[in-house]
C-alpha cells in the first residue's frame, strides 16, 4: 500500500516537473498572436503566458483584442480543462500601454459630443471584454503572479478564478494616479474578492501598493511561493487536480459559484438545480463514484471531452 502511495507521489513530482520545463521553454509569441504565449504543458492544460517582457507585458491595442481570441478559442477547445496564465519576463504586467492609449481613449472620434460620447462608450465595452471573456470562459482559469500587477494587471487577475503569486509580487489599483476611475472590471470584481470594503476603498482611491503578505491575509491571493519556480510548479500540481476531475463536475462548479456570487441565494439555488437536471445525468457520476469507492484517485478515470 505504502509502494503504491510513494509511486503515485513519484510520478506526479515527474509529470509536474516536465511540465514546468515544458513551459519555461516559450521562445515568443504564438502565431498568430504577438503578445501571448500558448501551449499545452500537460494533458488538458493550457498555459496562456503574457509575452512582451521588453515592455513589461503592457497592454496594448494587439493584447486587449488578442485576449479575446484566445479565450475564445480555449472556451470552445474540448481537450483544454483547465487554463493557467503567468508572464513572462520581469514582472507580471505594468498594466495599460500608456503609449498606446492616446489614439483610442484620449481622441475618441465623432461629429459632436453625443457620437464621440457613444463612441467611446463602444471602446470601453470592448476593453472590458478582454477581461470579462475570463469570466465567462467556463474553464477554471488559475493565474499566477510575479513582481509587480499594476493597473489594467488587477483587472485582470480579479476576472479569474484562482490567484496565487510570488514573494516578491505587489499589486497596485493604479488608475487613480493617471487621472481615470477603473473601468474594466476592479472596481466591480475586487470588492466581491476581498472582504473588506473600507481596505478595497483604501486601495482604489490612493493606488497605494499591496505587497505579497497582505496580499494573503486579505485574501486576493490564496497562496504565496517563496519564487517564480516554485510557484510555477505549484501552479501546474494545482492545474493538474482540477484537469484530473470530470470537467462537467469542475465547469458546472465554476459557471455556478460565478451565478451566485451575482444572485440571491434561492436564485442560486434555482439556477443551479436547472443546470444539474441536465448535468447530474453525466456518465462522469458514476465513473467518479465508483472510482471513489474503489478508493482510486481521479487521475485514473477517463472523463469524455466536454
Ligand atoms: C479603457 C481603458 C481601461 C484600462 C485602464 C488601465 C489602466 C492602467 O493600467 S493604469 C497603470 C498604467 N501603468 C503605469 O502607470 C506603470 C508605468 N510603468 C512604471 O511605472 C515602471 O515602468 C515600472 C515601475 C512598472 C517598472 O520600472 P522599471 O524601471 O523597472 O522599468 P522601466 O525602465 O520603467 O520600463 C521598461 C520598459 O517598459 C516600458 N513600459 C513600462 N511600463 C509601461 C507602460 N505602462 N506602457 C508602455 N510602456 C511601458 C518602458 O517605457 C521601458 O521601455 P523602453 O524605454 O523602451 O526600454
Amino acid at each position: 500500500m505504502l509502494s503504491a502511495v510513494v509511486r503515485s507521489a513519484l510520478t506526479k513530482h515527474t509529470y509536474v516537473q516536465s511540465a514546468v520545463r515544458a513551459m519555461s521553454s516559450s521562445a515568443g509569441p504564438t502565431s498568430p498572436y504577438t503578445t501571448l504565449s500558448i501551449s499545452q504543458p500537460a494533458e488538458n492544460i493550457t498555459h496562456v503566458e503574457l509575452h512582451r517582457p521588453e515592455k513589461l507585458n503592457a497592454m496594448n491595442k494587439a493584447f486587449w483584442s488578442e485576449m479575446v481570441d484566445c479565450f475564445n478559442e480555449i472556451t470552445a477547445d474540448p481537450d483544454c480543462r483547465v487554463v493557467l496564465v503567468s508572464a513572462a519576463g520581469k514582472i507580471f504586467t505594468a498594466g495599460i500601454d500608456l503609449m498606446d492609449i492616446a489614439s483610442d481613449i484620449l481622441q475618441p472620434q465623432g461629429d459632436d459630443v453625443a457620437r464621440v460620447s457613444w463612441n467611446l462608450r463602444r471602446i470601453i465595452a470592448k476593453y472590458q471584454e478582454t477581461f470579462s471573456v475570463i469570466e465567462k470562459c467556463p474553464k477554471p482559469v488559475v493565474v499566477a503572479v510575479h513582481g509587480a500587477c499594476i493597473g489594467g494587471g488587477v483587472d485582470l487577475i480579479t476576472a479569474c478564478d484562482i490567484r496565487l503569486c510570488s514573494q516578491d509580487s505587489w499589486f497596485q489599483v493604479k488608475e487613480v494616479d493617471i487621472g481615470l476611475a477603473a473601468d474594466v472590471g476592479t472596481l466591480q470584481r475586487l470588492p466581491k474578492v476581498i472582504g473588506s470594503r473600507s481596505l478595497v476603498n483604501e486601495l482604489a482611491l490612493t493606488a497605494r501598493k499591496m505587497y505579497a503578505d497582505e496580499a494573503k491575509s486579505s485574501g486576493l491571493v490564496s497562496r504565496v511561493f517563496a519564487d517564480k519556480a516554485a510557484m510555477m510548479t505549484g501552479a501546474l500540481e494545482l492545474a493538474g487536480e482540477i484537469a484530473a476531475r470530470s470537467p462537467v463536475a469542475v465547469q458546472g462548479t465554476k459557471v455556478n459559484l460565478i451565478y451566485s456570487r451575482d444572485h440571491s441565494v434561492t436564485d442560486g439555488l434555482d439556477y443551479m438545480a436547472t443546470w444539474n437536471m441536465s448535468m447530474l445525468q453525466t456518465q462522469d457520476v458514476m465513473k467518479a463514484a465508483q472510482a471513489a469507492m474503489e478508493k482510486k484517485v481521479p487521475r485514473t478515470v477517463a472523463f469524455s471531452k466536454l
